[in-house]
Order: C-alpha cells, then sequence, then structure tokens
C-alpha cells in the first residue's frame, strides 16, 4: 500500500449517493467501512449500522480474505484498479463480482473507494455461451454429416466429417481451401455461380456435385448451403452429405430389380422392358425382330447329381456363352432356373436360323466346371415378330412352344415357331403346371396290380401304378401324364412319393402277414439317370426297415440303353442290398441284348403287345418263346403282362413261364381292394391253373 501518494480526487457521502452501482469507502490500514450508498446496502443486506464500521473483508466469501488483502496493499492512491471476488453478503450468500479501488480523499484523510460490479448475469450468460458454443462443436463434430462456414471463398470452420469425406485435415482447409478446391473441373463453374448467389444473401437449395479427395479420387456428395455470418460478418453455413453409399445402394437395388444374381443377365423385369422398346420400334420402321428360348437339356439332372454349386456354376456359363454368342443390341436374359432368352432387334427367319445354329455351335464345347469337363447342350425354340406374336408374352409363349417341340425332337435343336404347334404343346403345358399342383393338393394316388406265380396261382407281388385324379377333367391317364412329369422333371418329386407310398404299403403288407410280398415300381429314365436314385431306395428301405428282396424296380430296356455305364454302377450298388431289377416292356426297345448280360437283372417282362397276340399270331408267339429261352439262359426270371384271357395263359404256362399279370387276374386296384385279393387264399376259378 503506497500511503505516502499524493491522493487527486476527494468525494462526500452526498456524491456516493450519485453512483448507480454499490460504493464503499474504507480505511486502507484498518479496513473499516466508512461509508456506503444505498445500492451497496441494498446488495449487502446490510443496515448502514452494521455495514459501516465492519471490515471490507467481511463482505468477501473466505477463499478471497487472503487475495482481497494482497490486493488492498498493491492499490494505488491514484489508478483504478481491478479484482474479481465471491463477496458475501449479510445472509453468508455469495456473488461474483468485480470490483474497482482507488484512492481518495475521505473527510480530510486518505481512503479507498470500491465500486462493485455484479458479474452474476454476465457470468451466468457467459458460461451459457460457453457451454451452447461446446455443444455445437461437439455436434458438429459427432455430426454425420459435413459441416462448413463460408466466408470470401474460404472455409472458416469443417466439421471432423467433412474432413473425412474430403481426405483433408482442418488445418489444411480453414482459411486456406474454398469450394472450389473440393469438386471436379466440370462443375466448378457452377459452383462459383452458387456461391455468388449466396453472397447475395439468396437462399440456396440442396443440389449434387462430384467431390474431388485429396487423393484425386471422385464421390457424389449433396450439398445445402444458406447465407449466415461468422464473426459479425457476411458468410454462409452448408451441410455436405456423401451420397456414395445411397448411389451404390440404389445401383444395387437396381441391379436387383432388373439383373439375375446368378449371372447378371438381364431379369424377366429388364427383358419385358427391352422387348417392349424393340416391338415398337420394329412395328413403326415395320423392321423385323426375333425371341429365342433356349432351355438346357437335363440341366435338372446336372444339378441334382453334381449339386448346385456346380449348376450354379454352369448356368453362369452357359448365360456367358450366350452373351458372346450375340450382338451388343441383342439381350440376353435369364427367366430363371435353366431358361435363357435371347431377344434380338432387326433379326428375320435367316438370321434367327444363323444365330441358334451359332448358339448350338458354342455349346458344343464342354464347359469347364473346377476340374471336370461337362458337356450340356440347348433345346432353342424361336419366335418372330409380328408373325408369332404381336407383343412380348405372346411372342414368349410361342417361343416356349417351339422350344418344347425342338425338346420333344431329340433336344440339342432349335423349332421355329408354327401355328400348327400351338394346340398340343399349349396342352402340355397345360398339363405340367396342373401336376405340379396335383403333387401337393394330394391328387395323386396309387393303384396295385396283383403279380401271380402261374404254377401256384399265388400273389407273390405288386405292381404300384400311379393315379391322378384331376379336380376338373376326372382321372388322367399316366400315359398322357408320365411323358409331361419326364420332360419337366416332376418325375423326380414324383417318382420319390410313388417309392415312399409303394414301400410303406409293402412294409404293411408284410407286417399283416404276407411277409414274401414283392413291390415292383416303375422307374423313368431320369430318375434313374441321377446319381443318387440308389440313395434314395435304401435310404427309404431302411426307413422302413425292409430288405432289399422287398422291392422290384421295372426299368424299360431304353433307361438301361440311355446311360449304361451310370445304370451299371447303381444297379450293382442296389442289387448288393438284393434289391431285384426287372426289364419292363422288353422286347420293344433296342435289339442288342448284349447289356442283359452286363446288368445284375433278376427279371424279364414280357410286352403285352407280344402277349396279346399269341394265341393267334405265330411271329408274337416265336417273339414269346425267343423271350422264354433267352431268360432260361440267363438264369432271369419272366413275367408276362397283359394277360387278358385263359388261351394265353395256357400257353404261358405250357412255356413255362414264372409269372403272370394282367386283367384276367385282377385290373390295378386301391389298396383296399389288393387285401381283399390276399386275404382270398385261393384264386377265383378262372385265375386257377
Ligand atoms: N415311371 C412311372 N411310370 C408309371 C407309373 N405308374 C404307371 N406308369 C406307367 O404308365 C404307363 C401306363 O400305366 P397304366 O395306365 O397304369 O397301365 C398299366 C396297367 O394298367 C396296364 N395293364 C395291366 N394289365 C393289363 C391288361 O391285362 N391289359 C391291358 N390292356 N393293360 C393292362 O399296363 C400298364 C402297366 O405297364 P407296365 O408298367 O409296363 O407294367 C405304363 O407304362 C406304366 O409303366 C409310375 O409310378 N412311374
Amino acid at each position: 500500500m503506497k500511503l505516502g501518494a499524493p491522493v487527486d480526487a476527494s468525494l462526500s457521502a452526498a456524491q456516493l449517493s450519485l453512483f448507480p452501482l454499490p460504493v464503499l469507502v474504507y480505511d486502507p490500514v484498518t479496513l473499516r467501512v466508512l461509508e456506503v450508498n444505498d445500492v451497496a446496502l441494498r446488495w449487502f443486506g446490510h443496515q448502514r449500522e452494521t455495514m459501516v464500521g465492519s471490515q471490507v473483508i467481511d463482505m468477501v466469501a473466505n477463499d478471497y480474505v487472503d487475495r482481497m488483502m494482497g490486493y488492498i496493499a498493491g492499490l494505488s492512491d491514484t489508478d483504478w484498479s481491478s479484482g474479481e471476488w465471491q463477496l458475501r453478503r449479510a445472509d453468508g450468500s455469495c456473488f461474483e463480482a468485480r470490483s474497482f479501488s482507488r484512492g481518495i480523499e475521505w473527510e480530510g484523510r486518505r481512503a479507498r473507494l470500491a465500486v462493485v460490479e455484479d458479474l452474476t448475469e454476465p457470468r451466468r450468460h457467459m458460461r451459457a455461451l460457453e457451454e451452447s458454443e461446446q455443444q455445437y462443436r461437439a455436434t458438429m463434430g459427432a455430426a454425420l454429416v459435413g459441416v462448413y462456414v463460408l466466408q470470401d471463398f474460404r472455409f472458416r470452420y469443417v466439421n471432423p466429417e467433412l474432413c473425412r469425406y474430403f481426405g483433408y485435415s482442418a488445418d489444411e482447409l480453414v482459411d486456406k481451401l474454398g469450394p472450389l478446391d473440393l469438386v471436379v473441373a466440370e462443375e466448378r463453374e457452377y459452383v462459383r455461380e452458387q456461391l455468388a448467389r449466396r453472397a447475395r444473401g439468396e437462399p440456396g437449395h440442396p443440389f449434387e456435385l462430384t467431390g474431388l479427395r485429396r487423393d484425386g479420387s471422385h464421390f457424389p456428395f449433396m450439398v445445402f448451403g444458406a447465407p449466415s455470418t461468422w464473426r459479425g460478418q457476411p458468410a454462409s453455413v452448408g451441410t455436405v452429405f456423401d451420397l456414395s453409399e445411397i448411389k451404390a445402394a440404389e445401383d444395387r437395388i437396381r441391379q436387383l430389380a432388373y439383373f439375375d444374381p446368378l449371372t447378371g443377365l438381364p431379369n424377366r423385369s429388364l427383358l419385358e422392358d427391352r422387348a417392349g422398346q424393340v416391338l415398337v420400334r420394329a412395328g413403326r420402321d415395320r423392321r423385323a425382330a426375333t425371341l429365342m428360348f433356349i432351355d438346357l437339356d437335363r440341366f435338372k439332372t446336372v444339378n441334382d447329381s453334381l449339386g448346385h454349386l456346380m449348376g450354379d456354376q454352369l448356368l453362369r456359363l452357359a448365360g456367358q456363352r450366350l452373351r458372346d454368342s450375340v450382338r451388343l443390341s441383342d439381350t440376353v436374359a435369364r427367366l430363371g432356373g435353366d431358361e435363357f432368352i435371347v431377344l434380338a432387334p432387326d433379326t428375320g427367319a435367316e438370321g434367327a436360323v444363323r444365330l441358334a445354329e451359332k448358339i448350338l455351335e458354342v455349346f458344343a464345347a464342354p464347359f469347364d466346371l473346377d476340374d471336370r469337363e461337362l458337356t450340356i447342350s440347348p433345346s432353342i425354340g424361336i419366335a418372330r415378330y409380328p408373325d408369332d406374336g404381336k407383343d412380348f408374352p405372346a411372342l414368349l409363349q410361342s417361343a416356349d412352344i417351339a422350344m418344347y417341340q425342338a425338346k420333344r425332337e431329340g433336344r440339342n435343336g432349335f423349332r421355329m415357331f408354327s401355328i400348327e404347334m400351338n394346340a398340343p404343346i399349349l396342352e402340355s403345358l397345360l398339363l405340367e403346371t396342373q401336376l405340379r399342383r396335383a403333387l401337393d393338393h394330394g391328387q395323386l394316388s396309387l393303384v396295385y396290380q396283383p403279380m401271380v406265380d402261374i404254377a401256384s396261382g399265388r400273389i407273390v407281388g405288386a405292381e404300384a401304378l400311379l393315379r391322378w385324379q384331376h379336380p376338373q377333367h376326372g382321372e388322367i391317364s399316366p400315359v398322357r401324364f408320365i411323358p409331361v412329369a419326364e420332360e419337366s422333371g416332376l418325375i423326380l418329386p414324383i417318382g420319390e412319393w410313388v417309392l415312399e407310398q409303394a414301400l410303406g404299403q409293402v412294409q404293411r403288407w408284410r407286417a399283416a402277414g404276407h411277409p414274401d410280398l414283392v413291390m415292383a415300381v416303375n422307374l423313368s429314365a431320369l430318375q434313374f439317370e441321377r446319381l443318387n436314385i440308389s440313395n434314395t431306395v435304401l435310404r427309404l428301405l431302411d426307413h422302413y426297415g425292409l430288405p432289399g428282396s422287398a422291392l422290384e424296380l421295372e426299368l424299360t430296356e431304353s433307361v438301361l440303353m440311355e446311360d449304361a455305364e451310370r445304370a451299371v454302377a447303381a444297379m450293382l450298388n442296389l442289387a448288393d442290398r438284393g434289391v431285384r431289377l426287372s426289364v419292363d416292356d422288353f422286347g420293344t426297345g433296342y435289339s442288342s441284348l448284349a447289356y442283359l448280360t452286363r446288368l445284375p437283372l433278376a427279371k424279364l417282362k414280357i410286352d403285352r403287345s407280344f402277349v396279346r397276340n399269341i394265341p393267334s399270331d405265330a411271329s408274337a408267339r416265336s417273339v414269346a418263346r425267343t423271350i422264354l429261352d433267352l431268360a432260361r439262359s440267363l438264369a432271369l426270371e419272366v413275367i408276362a403282362e397283359g394277360v387278358e384271357n385263359e388261351a394265353q395263359l395256357l400257353l404261358l404256362r405250357e412255356w413255362c413261364c414264372d409269372q403272370a399279370q394282367g386283367y384276367l387276374y385282377s385290373r390295378p386296384v386301391p389298396a383296399r381292394a389288393f387285401e381283399a385279393l390276399l386275404r382270398a387264399a385261393t384264386l377265383p376259378p378262372q385265375m386257377q391253373a
């Protein structure tokens, strides 16, 4: 305290009352309050008598007393000094304050004047401001969009997300770079124009730009700026949103909506769209267009036997081959499964034939599937605009029908649609659709026809035969629907269902007192082609706890000849477990009999076309006898089917034919009726030998 310094100001009590702020006058030595104004009394909540005479440090919060003492000691007589404290009211409550002090002359003696400013409100405001600033920064820092403040074409503020988008640090951007540095060259003019508008105070609208990252790479983003101020000067603030993921998702959605995920080829929707455009142009310019329906032959077999992964790979490669065979302006689409479409604008009949030949040619080379080679042929149906259909659905149907025809004609070929094909193929398409439903809707059932031992007249087995009770058309003959089931591959689930039903039935009959009864089941070529047919059969036998000898599988000669190697392997597997294999319709198929010696066969079935005529026709008799001799020399059993009368039976018995089957004994009947036949210990009179 510089007590010796001259004091250049004197104040009176009256003057104190002029101050709008609390004012205290105190003795710098004793620290006693000499005078206060009314404002101070109000503020500190004291009576004049208690405040005047007390020490100034009584008005200071305990923590600040020492600081206050030091401050007072250093005060100058002539200059204003200020300090900030917590001051204490009469009721003990404290408040933040700033005091301005200087020396004065008071009633002829040196004194100190203290003017007090309450900082409670300003501090509260400042704290609120700091908090808000902190929140703002935290929000901007955590924002999942880029935020910037722009002034004079330079960034003044950027949040971390914006830095991340463009690959810069905030230091590299703020005050150094502007929006023009962050977009590709072609868009700078546009950005400049937008910035000028914002600078004129025009509100913005969101727009898309192509961002230029620090590393030179590009990405799409959306920006939305609005006029604002920064540190009191005009500026614009804006948000930036990276559109990369949204664009990628859009692309993915478009891809899924219009492209087949397996092959990447256009799907049906895109094909339909393109076909619409092609046909409109073709109609307007009177030009031709071709639509081809391509189905891979026996794809289902490949898929089932080699597995779906291989099947998928094959489909991808096949799609690629098709794509490579056509012009850029042509569309190759995948409808699903193994069905592909080629849509060729400006292509008439001649061009279509050339294209079909080319496709057949490229498919002739084997496909490389990992470590194995596989050849698969296509069947191609061709429909031409406008003759075979004036719109896409009509053309597709015509091409589909033509493709069916190509398949029927032996596969690996093409066929142009002709109006005559329509009716029968449409019918079979319809049948296929209904047959698909038949299995699920319980419209299929089995009937059983007895196989009779000719010598004893005893029923030794039953042949399971499939029946389809159509809800509208009544019973549909297997002669009609089995070929459709085979063609469409439906025979696989249907055939498995037949096997399961038939084995379940024979198990119940065996358990009910006919322990040696054999069940004969017809197998189609397609079922037999499956590598796992033996697995299916053995699994079902195990499931029902049956020995292999309870089952007889009837295979046609053509099944055996079509893929002899595979047939041999599967047959050996089945024969090992005691399953009996019989050749159905024997004599109607291939003349080569060499396979008979190679296969583990148990039985031959003389086709009913020979049996029918044996009493009257010498050549039928001779065929039947030859079959019997052949069977005997190969130690095979023989059963004659279609035995309808006594004359036929007499001859068969005379030739020592083992078994017979036919209307003479019984038509194929439902299980209940068959049980009645089994129960009759002796057969009806006409059945007795
Ligand atoms: N793959 C499968 N094929 C099957 C299945 N169920 C039947 N079929 C095949 O359908 C064809 C026609 O069968 P269906 O109409 O049942 O005719 C059979 C008999 O009813 C008939 N038959 C029997 N006895 C006589 C007779 O005395 N006269 C006469 N005119 N017809 C008679 O013969 C058919 C039995 O043939 P087959 O199988 O050759 O023993 C037929 O090719 C069936 O194979 C099936 O589940 N799967």
